[in-house]
């Protein structure tokens, strides 16, 4: 099941909703910390720990954890940053039967829980007080954020001021987009949501891994979706990207291509089109399914012709690399609708300019604006759809920064396209299967060893 990810504000209405159907803003809290304590005590057993407190309810919630870990014969002391200021903080400190220390005081322990700031968190943390959490965490063997690392802004994953290292966030009642996109989503090693019984309904999920379906008995080559991948003046990156849509599920592959290249698998056919007119003529086979265009296809006349004649083919379209290049020049006025896009940074704003907010809210408004599914990728790649559903694939193989997977990316999501006909869904299942056949390829992979991946992570989903 995909699990959903709330905003800050989206957080604090769940929050309400539950308190007006009767349950005590207090009964939330001690919801949270016994949940967070339970996620600690098994991680940690009974080392010595020191529970960091805030003047919010990220505080309280410290002080429920810190009172219900005693409790269970763990050593603890507890560090507050002043006050607690709101009324269920002072009711969780008041339950607190132990010493507070002051924050700036406060000695190292093995086992280190953060409840300075979470959700509240307004601006940057004053340099005393960053410096200390930084040192306190760094000599700790164990670290709990809880629901946030304290520095990190809820909605947007940057970070405020300098943020530590945590060996685990403790996420409580949803995910938020600061556990999912960079820098923030670094900063946890390890990540698990807590339920306090709130229902966390959002458009906007972490990626799940799929459910794929294997061809039916009835299924043949064209019945399981015919790809076109239009070429230009890079043969390598089509031939890229016609391999794996020829992997990840399509019942045959066509590349349509002006170069005389031989070799790659024998199983994709090469239509040889020099010139646009002739590129038109392949693409009116009504049999098939998706075309992609971009990888390889250069930025000269050619190019544009080429592409040009892709976007009246009226064939559902996955528009990659240097189509959106061409289209950045040109304008995305000249997009039909419900093609899928799939550009890195540059590509994006050259696409869509400077987008205000997160990079969940920049795709978003990306996919209303061109009517397009667009994964906006690199590192915490969001897929976003025109209806206001995303979903935020958080971390992917850093190995995967290196020349050609964003064409083996952009194959994939055509062969899903041509396999299911649903553009984000397609894309949520390419994006998966590129990380897993990333993690399964291990190191210092190159594009090719990611392909040969493809079968098994597509059989891991079966
Ligand atoms: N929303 C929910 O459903 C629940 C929220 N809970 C907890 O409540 C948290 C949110 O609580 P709050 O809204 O009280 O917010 P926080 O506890 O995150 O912080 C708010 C407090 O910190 C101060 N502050 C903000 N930025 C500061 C800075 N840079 N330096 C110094 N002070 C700063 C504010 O003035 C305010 O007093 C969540 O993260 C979670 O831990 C849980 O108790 C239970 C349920
Ligand atoms: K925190």
């Amino acid at each position: 099941m995909a699990t959903p990810v709330l905003t800050a504000a989206g957080m604090r209405a769940a929050e309400q909703a539950v308190i007006a159907s009767g349950v005590p803003e207090y009964e939330l809290m001690e919801r949270a910390g016994a949940a967070a304590a339970e996620i600690i005590w098994r991680a940690g057993g009974l080392r010595d720990t020191l529970v960091l407190c805030g003047p919010g309810n990220n505080g309280g919630d410290g002080f429920v954890i810190a009172r219900l870990l005693r409790a269970r014969g763990v050593p603890v002391r507890v560090a507050a940053l002043g006050d607690s200021r709101t009324s269920s903080a002072i009711q969780a400190r008041a339950a607190w039967a132990g010493p507070v220390e002051a924050f700036n005081d406060a000695e190292p322990a093995a086992q280190l829980v953060d409840a300075l700031f979470g959700t509240g968190l307004a601006r940057e943390l004053d340099d005393g007080i960053a410096a200390q959490l930084h040192d306190l965490v760094s000599m700790a063997s164990h670290s709990y954020a809880i629901d946030l690392p304290s520095g990190v802004e809820t909605d947007s994953g940057a970070l405020l001021s300098p943020v530590p290292h945590f060996g685990m966030g403790i996420a409580l009642g949803a995910l938020k987009p600061a556990h999912l996109l960079f820098p923030a989503a670094d900063r946890m090693t390890r990540l698990v949501c807590a339920d306090i019984g709130i229902a966390a309904n959002s458009s906007i999920c972490r990626l799940a891994p799929p459910s794929v379906y294997a061809p039916g008995t009835e299924a043949h080559k064209y019945s399981r979706g015919l790809v076109a991948v239009v070429g230009g003046e890079m043969a390598g990156a089509s031939l890229l990207a016609s391999h794996a849509a020829a992997r990840s599920g399509a019942g045959m592959v066509r590349r349509i291509a002006a170069d005389a290249y031989i070799g790659g698998p024998d199983a994709i056919v090469t239509d040889f089109a020099k010139t646009a007119t002739e590129v038109e003529h392949s693409l009116q086979d009504k049999r098939l399914a998706v075309v992609l265009v971009g990888p390889g296809l250069g930025r000269n006349k050619d190019a544009q012709a080429r592409l040009d004649v892709v976007l009246k083919s009226g064939h559902p379209l996955v528009l990659d690399a240097d189509a959106l290049n061409i289209l950045g020049e040109i304008g995305i006025a000249h997009l039909p609708q419900q093609a899928i896009l799939t550009p890195h940074e540059a590509e994006f704003t050259r696409l869509f300019g400077q987008l205000p907010g997160s990079k969940i809210d920049r795709a978003l408004d990306a996919a209303r604006r061109s009517r397009c599914v667009v994964v906006y990728k690199g590192a915490g790649t969001v897929i976003a759809a025109p209806d206001g559903r995303a979903a935020v694939a958080s971390h992917g193989s850093s190995w995967l920064s290196t020349a050609g997977t964003g064409d083996v990316l952009a194959g994939i999501v055509a062969s899903r396209l041509a396999v299911m006909r649903d553009g984000f869904q397609a894309a949520c299942e390419a994006v998966w299967l590129h990380g897993e056949a990333a993690r399964r390829a291990g190191a210092a992979f190159i594009a090719d060893d990611l392909i040969e991946r493809l079968p098994e992570a597509i059989a891991s989903r079966l």
